[in-house]
């Protein structure tokens, strides 16, 4: 995606990441978006009161339908999101995602006008940005206290201004949206009992094809009022006709509505009840909240955000879950241009990408491979978990991203690293016997759709064909690359920015078939949905629970999927290289997994969170564990060259000791003497 897309798109000030709708069930699907038919209902009826035609012949599924609505105060003076550093993370992205920052000449972050702006500002800085020694003084964030009261200052140092704002905004947007409600319920057929949904023809039995605003907003009535006969089929249907009749039309009308492939929408559709497919394809039109994450190698969250509050950025912590994500709300400043951004203190990075990294749960002096890994927004991330110890291989196949990742790793002074170019496939015949190892997997970017609209028309049979045979081979080579007796680790991770069962689960369930060593384990992760244990008249392994799904509409963040697998065995020799077709099993089909008993592993080693760091601010080198390998690989090296490495490193140890010693240790001889 191009940065044209994004900076065309006005950041509202964003709901807050919300962990907190955590749902183990998928029935029990949140209603948590009830709000967005009547945003999105608003914004039409603003669009039709300012005369605006939209256009019509998107509805013959071309593009998206509704234009972005405009703000109805021009904004100024305040900076838009720039792209994340790690933005667009399917292999779609293209060489200009990897430029990652936008320094100049961007849109409006929010759309609050100058005065609300100055408003907020004035009020924001008599607490904080003009006492910037009493707020040293009083601590803003000291060192002992707890996470909660982290939180509650940060956001009560900065964040009472935007709250009279939203209080506002709130009151307003409910009287719209009632006074809305009201003239709808005249327009349609919404307060019947039973409602009619409308058909596709006129009054004079034509097919009605070029439809304009109103139409959209009939189109859009339409597909309410057949969710709302979905949800209640046996009470609300009309005679006569079939739930799956309904069904087709909720998915011409979802094509037609929000620009969507018929293939891509039946996709996404069949993974939700109508009702929770709503507020997916509704959430997928509003970005989600701008993130960045505090670089730990660097500086403390606590620092970064008061840095940025006396810049006039507004944010507050991305959520309990997290000690390092800001969410922002408005910035005075480009984001990717501050001093900060420039010396490493933090990476733009959407809230979900957090989360492969906090499963992985790298451990300090581990070897880690990342297998793609460009542009670097995980492997910063597990470099500063580790606290620039071990060692970790962020590898990409594709040179012009790993330009990019190299880029990422020296600004956020990154030390621990070695970025290589290979085919992901390749491994573990490159290197093996890894603690850890992360597939963050080229996917569809079905889950990041409200970044990049394209998705929902540029996917085909084929790519859900391609795409997931590359996953599975990828996650193969994944697991054979993990020590599976490592002391700490034996861990592997698969995460995709997408949400289809053939990119998530069906790749998970192929490992599981194709490499009985190794099991499913927890993520270690506070929210998310579990993953699908059947779907479509396929049964997956009961342990597929433990994957996490996440959704727009559930967390507010990027649709994500991640599972955490444990190595418990080699992998068997007939294992190696098996290349089943298919690794699903059917209602008929047995997984070769079911048999075996499932032992519960737990990662021993916490997810720990940077937010806390101590001692410098690079972490720092262990010259112990460097010596060891140093002179492991000396010793290799004089026996390829037919020496005895004890003699040769003996002497030059007893060298380096320093004369005292040769004379001591020495076989007698003095220095110097023959
Ligand atoms: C989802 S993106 C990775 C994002 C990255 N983990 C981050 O957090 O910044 C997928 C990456 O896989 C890379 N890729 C695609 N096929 C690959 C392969 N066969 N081996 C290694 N990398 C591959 C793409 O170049 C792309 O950079």
């Amino acid at each position: 995606m191009g940065q044209g897309r994004r900076m065309a798109r006005k950041q509202a000030i964003p709901p807050p990441l919300d962990e907190s709708l955590v749902t183990r069930k998928r029935k029990d699907a949140p209603a948590a978006r009830v709000e967005e038919p009547k945003r999105k209902r608003r914004a039409e009826v603003r669009e039709l009161k300012a005369g605006g035609a939209v256009n019509g012949g998107a509805l013959k599924s071309k593009g998206r339908p509704v234009k972005p609505v405009k703000p109805t105060k021009p904004a100024k003076k305040v900076v838009p999101p720039p792209m994340s550093d790690d933005e667009i993370d399917s292999d779609d992205a293209t060489d200009d995602d990897l430029v990652g920052v936008n320094v100049t000449g961007l849109d409006a972050l929010g759309s609050a006008s100058e005065d609300e702006l100055d408003d907020e500002f004035h009020e924001s800085g008599s607490d904080v940005v003009d006492s910037d020694t009493d707020v040293r003084k009083m601590g803003m964030w000291s060192e002992d206290e707890d996470d909660s009261d982290i939180e509650e200052k940060l956001t009560a140092a900065n964040i009472e201004g935007l709250s009279r704002k939203l209080d506002m905004q709130k009151a307003i947007e409910d009287a719209e949206a009632q006074a809305e409600l009201e003239e709808a319920a005249l327009h349609t057929n919404i307060a019947g009992d039973k409602p009619k949904v409308l058909d596709d023809e006129d009054d004079e039995g034509k097919p009605i094809t070029n439809l304009h605003a109103q139409d959209l907003q009939l189109l859009r009535t339409r597909l309410t009022d057949t969710i709302r006969v979905l949800g209640d089929f046996k009470n609300l249907a009309e005679e006569g006709r079939s739930r799956s009749e309904y069904k087709a039309q909720m998915l011409k009308d979802i094509c037609a509505y929000y620009g969507y492939s018929e293939f891509l929408a039946e996709k996404l559709l069949n993974l939700f009840p109508p009702q929770e497919a709503f507020a997916f394809f509704e959430a997928n039109e509003q970005p989600r909240p701008v993130v960045i994450r505090t670089n730990t190698l660097r500086t403390h969250r606590r620092e970064l955000a008061q840095t940025l509050i006396n810049r006039g950025v507004q944010l507050e912590p991305v959520g309990k879950w997290s000690k390092v994500g800001l969410q922002i709300f408005e910035s005075q400043v480009p984001l990717g241009a501050t001093p900060e951004y420039l010396a490493g203190h933090y990476i733009l990075q959407a809230a979900s990408s957090f989360l492969p990294v906090m499963a992985l749960a790298p451990q300090e002096n581990e070897r880690v491979l990342d297998m793609a890994a460009a542009p670097g927004g995980k492997t910063t991330h597990i470099a500063a978990l580790m606290k620039n110890t071990g060692c970790i291989f962020a590898n990409d196949s594709n040179k012009q991203r790993a330009k990019g990742l190299i880029g990422n790793i020296h600004r956020l002074g990154v030390k621990n690293t070695i970025v290589c170019n290979y085919s992901a496939l390749e491994f573990p015949k490159v290197m093996g016997g890894f603690d850890r190892v992360l597939l963050d997997a080229p996917c569809s970017g079905t889950g990041v759709i409200a970044k990049d609209a394209s998705v929902k028309t540029n996917k085909t049979e084929a790519d859900f064909m391609r795409l997931p045979h590359l996953q599975k081979q990828l996650i193969l080579a994944a697991i054979d690359s993990v020590d599976h007796s490592s002391k700490t680790g034996g861990y592997i991770v698969y995460s995709t920015c997408s949400v289809t069962v053939e990119e998530n689960e069906q790749v998970v369930q192929y490992a599981l078939n194709k490499r009985p060593n190794v099991r499913l384990v927890e993520t270690g992760l506070t929210f998310g949905k579990e993953g699908f244990t059947r779907y479509m008249g396929k049964i997956f392994h009961p342990s597929l629970k433990m994957t996490r799904r996440y959704y727009p509409h559930a967390f507010n963040v990027d649709g994500f999927f991640v599972a955490k697998f444990k190595k418990i065995a080699v992998t068997p020799m007939n294992a190696v290289g098996a290349n089943g077709v298919n690794g699903v099993s059917s209602t008929n089909e047995k997984s070769s997994t079911e048999n075996i008993t499932q032992e519960e592993y737990v990662d021993k080693a916490p997810i720990t969170e940077d937010g806390e760091k101590e001692g410098s601010d690079f972490g720092g080198w262990d010259e112990e564990e460097d010596q060891k390998y140093i002179e492991r690989h000396q010793r290799a090296q004089l026996r390829r060259k037919g020496k005895n490495p004890k003699a040769v490193l003996g002497k030059a140890k007893m060298k380096a000791q320093g004369p005292e010693n040769e004379i001591v240790k020495g076989s007698g001889k003095e220095k110097g003497e023959k």
